[in-house]
């Protein structure tokens, strides 16, 4: 009977040992045996590096779960774990279906091997039979599109072109689980688009499991993420809220304890006049909080707080803030992101570098911050905007106090639009050609159809 899952991963560890000096492997060989002989305590010439310790986690069949974490979190040896390239010191590996991954640029080829040959040996690896590969021969390389080079050694490959066939061969295998560590990034913008065509396609039925240090691809791809921190798993669940928690990990770990900065009036004052957000329940919060926002409206033109907005609409972020120190440069700015937390346009209000007394803010001065700005052609659906304080310039800067999510609206556009965002199309007409006679080929005019 055919199981939930795809894959299942219990108590999983990997553990290297390292030894400093080139003599201590030997002394760790022979030396413990000779000291347990002699009733002495055995010593220890190596130290441990726990590469993955102790991971559980379960990827439903159809589910796309993105790894994140930063360099040298485990993430590549986890996924060879999984892959069977490396073997666990503990734990168990349960995988149902036909698995695909592209994890290390060159696996599976063999450089003295042309490109033609390769395909056939790496696709041999991943199960096919040399006739299945007869038959998909000219797709493998079409999609690969590495042109005569495929008739050449692979050791004369760039590791683009390696990228290329290796992914070609892994998108024809009828492979049930994907295993992609971002090795897509060495290729060119067209060949990752064409890449993401097929993940997308693939994401429809089949399981992957993505793996990435940027929280933007894994958001983009995955509805569920798996944080891996030193070998650990730090969080897992809903990408949006992992990816959140990966990249402030302060307001995770409750550095910043909600409310400590607002007074409960003013916070009342935020709810009671109606024109101001209160911070969703939700939001992360975090930053030192010496300078802070205390409230955040986003209205349109005539003053109203807006809930769901127009494109094109002319629309203004008032950003409350105070501040216990002087702010000799500050910056107030915010940024909208869509539902699965990808970032779309920002702004800020960045009087840095000025140095003029005018951009100075003064210890113990409240003051408000006024973005305006024409609003985009979003999607429909719901979009949160989050809102910052610093201070210094667009590189280098401390923050102050940022704040999640601070409020949220949505749109609901009149058209429908394509793509990530939309433009909105200020004039549109058809122009019919003329041919008069063929002297006059190119003749048109611009009679509107
Ligand atoms: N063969 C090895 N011998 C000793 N230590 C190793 C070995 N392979 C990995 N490690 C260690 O295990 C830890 C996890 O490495 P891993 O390559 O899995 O991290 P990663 O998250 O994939 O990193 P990156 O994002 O930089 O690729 C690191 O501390 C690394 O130094």
């Amino acid at each position: 009977m055919s199981s939930e899952w795809a894959i299942r991963v219990h108590n999983l560890s990997k553990t290297y040992r390292l030894y400093d000096r080139p003599g201590d492997r030997g002394k760790q060989w022979i030396l413990p045996a000779v000291q347990t002989c002699l009733g002495r305590k055995p010593a220890q010439y190596y130290r441990e590096v726990h590469a993955v310790e102790d991971v559980s986690f379960e990827v439903k069949k159809g589910e796309t779960l993105g790894i994140i974490g930063r360099n040298g979190s485990g993430k590549s040896t986890l996924l060879q774990l999984i892959v069977g390239t490396l073997s666990p010191t503990g734990g168990t590996i349960e995988i149902d279906g036909r698995v695909a991954a592209l994890l290390e640029l060159g696996a599976g080829f063999h450089p003295e091997f042309t490109g033609r040959e390769n395909v056939y040996l790496n696709a041999a690896l991943l199960g096919l039979s040399r006739e299945d590969v007869d038959v998909q021969l000219d797709d493998i390389l079409a999609f690969a599109d590495i042109g005569i080079a495929a008739d050449q050694p692979v050791k004369t490959y760039s590791s683009g072109m390696i990228v290329r066939l290796a992914f070609a061969v892994i998108a024809h295998v009828k492979a049930d689980i994907l295993i992609i560590d971002e090795a897509l990034a060495v290729g060119d913008a067209f060949f990752v688009q064409k890449c993401m065509r097929f993940l997308r396609a693939f994401m429809e039925h089949g399981t992957v499991l993505f793996v990435s240090h940027d929280s933007a691809a894994v958001l983009s791809l995955c509805r569920n993420a798996l944080w891996l921190d030193h070998g650990r798993v730090a969080d897992m669940g809903e990408a949006k809220s992992v990816c959140d928690r990966y990249l402030n990990p302060q307001a995770s770990h409750g550095n910043v304890p909600r409310g400590a900065m607002f007074g409960e009036s003013e916070t009342r004052a935020v709810s009671d006049d109606g024109a101001g957000a209160q911070w969703l329940e939700t939001s992360g919060l975090f930053g030192e909080r010496r300078a802070c926002i205390e409230k955040v409206a986003f209205r349109d033109a005539s003053g109203r707080v807006l809930h769901t907005v127009q494109a094109s609409a002319r629309v203004s972020l008032l950003v409350w803030c105070q501040t216990s120190i002087q702010l000799l440069s500050p910056i107030v700015g915010f940024v909208v992101r869509d539902r699965l937390g990808q970032s779309l346009f920002g702004g800020n209000v960045c009087v840095a570098g000025q140095g003029s007394s005018s951009s100075t803010i003064v210890p113990g001065t409240r003051f408000v911050a006024e973005l305006e700005f024409m609003m985009p052609v979003l999607h429909a659906g719901d979009y949160s905007l989050s809102v910052a304080l610093a201070e210094g310039t667009q590189e280098h800067h401390v923050q102050y106090h940022w704040i999640h999510d601070a409020l949220t609206f949505s749109s609901n556009p009149s058209e429908l639009c394509f793509g990530l965002i939309a433009v909105e199309l200020l004039h549109v007409e058809l122009h019919r050609l003329v041919t008069q006679n063929s002297h006059n080929e190119n003749a048109n005019d611009s009679v509107a159809l």
